[in-house]
């Protein structure tokens, strides 16, 4: 074992410029940390991620945040194979299990079979039916909602079934139990969804609804085993801070943390930095994507990266020795991109421990799985062959 304690952080949709099979996926010209930095105009202030190289590994440095001469840290990108680009894919594949096959996506909205099922089990209306915007549709269709007590039920270019209620209307159990119904719908064969997600919402009428942190993800067990059993299984201790419970359905993680923001996950990192453990912590941040990312608000999506900046600030400086820390992002979600999807991007993969004699270039990754396959090396843990650990470039 090189390093005790592994850190991974998910920047979650915090691409780095376009993939190269962006344009599959109609995200040619994309680039989250480019375009908010061009939208900030030299003002995006990000010293703690610029000292360890996050303008180092692109090909043009993010404007305002400088190349860093000599970082004492170890940079790169990571490239998706994964079908989709959505959370699920992006951390399933980090973790061993790339999803190669397509997940079902309904740019059409949904089939009739399923709305007459989810009708006829919550005895309510569904209303919406289409891709959209969260935010959007319940401003549209929520008073509706309110009044027929309806459900709205949407998606987006993820392979998602969204189910919205005001939360006076629907009671939070009933929505949940709304959801499962909709989960045991969808796994598989014909449909094999991600995601079931509850949007609750609050609010007296469209101007003024906000959705609230009772939002809950019901993800679709993962498919085989991931390096997060692996570890669990070899003894090494697994925490899952944020969305990490829920994108691999509790499995193989012994601490978990649900974080009500960013600033909350990383009290929830703090905190854990704190105690003595042999293990590996695995972090989503997940405002950048939901708060700024979707709702195409690059001045958000900035400023959440300079708080986060911040706090990064203070974890470089507690961190021990023998720890190690690992940033990187699962998607791209550029703010200043047409619609309200994520982006096919390369994503940022960012390395430190304060032991680092040196750094440079760990080149571009793929799969993502070489994060994980460095996490199961470091620990002795034998993997399933996909991914390569870059351990032993660490120096
Ligand atoms: O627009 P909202 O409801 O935030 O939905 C977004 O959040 C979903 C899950 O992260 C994505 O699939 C995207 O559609
Ligand atoms: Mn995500
Ligand atoms: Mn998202």
């Amino acid at each position: 074992m090189k390093f005790k304690r592994v850190f991974g952080l998910v920047m979650d949709s915090v691409g780095a410029g376009a993939a190269p099979d962006a344009a599959k996926y109609g995200d040619e010209g994309s680039d989250t940390l480019g375009h908010v930095g061009h939208h900030f105009a030299g003002k995006l202030a990000l010293p703690n991620l610029a000292k360890i190289g996050l303008s180092n590994l692109r090909d043009t440095p993010i404007e305002g945040v400088p190349v860093a001469d000599n970082p004492h840290a170890y940079y790169g990108k990571m490239r998706e194979i994964s079908a989709g680009k959505d959370s699920m894919d992006g951390h399933w594949e980090m973790m061993g299990l790339p999803v190669r096959k397509a997940l079902s996506t309904f740019p059409n909205g949904f089939p009739q079979d399923i709305i007459d099922k989810l009708e006829a089990f919550s005895g309510r209306k569904v209303i919406g039916n289409r891709p959209e915007s969260g935010t959007k549709i319940i401003a549209e269709l929520g008073e509706q909602q309110m009044e027929k007590g309806d459900l709205i039920v949407y998606t987006s270019g993820d392979s998602v079934i969204q189910i919205a209620a005001h939360e006076d209307i629907i009671p939070l159990d009933e929505l949940y139990k709304i959801c499962e119904y909709a989960r045991s719908l969808v796994n598989g064969p014909e449909y094999l969804v991600g995601r079931i997600i509850a949007r609750p919402y609050v609010g007296p009428d469209g101007q003024h609804f906000t959705r609230t942190a009772n939002r809950r993800d019901f993800t679709l067990e993962p498919t085989a085993e991931t390096d997060m059993d692996r570890l669990q299984a070899a003894g090494v201790h697994v925490v899952g801070v944020g969305k990490i419970n829920d994108i691999f359905s509790g499995h193989g993680i012994d601490e978990g943390y649900h974080n009500e923001s960013n600033m909350d996950g990383m009290d929830h990192v703090d905190h854990v930095m704190k105690e003595d453990f042999t293990g590996f912590c695995f972090i989503n941040l997940v405002d950048f994507d939901a708060m700024y990312g979707h709702r195409r608000n690059p001045d958000g999506f900035g400023n959440a990266l300079m708080d986060f900046d911040k706090r990064l600030g203070t974890v470089l400086d507690n961190m021990n020795d023998d720890d190690l820390l690992m940033i990187t992002a699962d998607h791209g979600n550029d703010p200043t991109f047409t619609g309200s999807d994520h982006t096919r991007e390369q994503v940022p993969l960012l390395v430190y421990s304060p032991s680092f004699k040196q750094g440079g270039s760990l080149g571009v990754r793929s799969p993502f799985a070489d994060f994980g396959a460095t996490v199961l090396d470091n620990f002795g843990v034998a993997g399933n062959g996909e991914g390569h650990s870059f351990l032993a470039d660490l120096k």
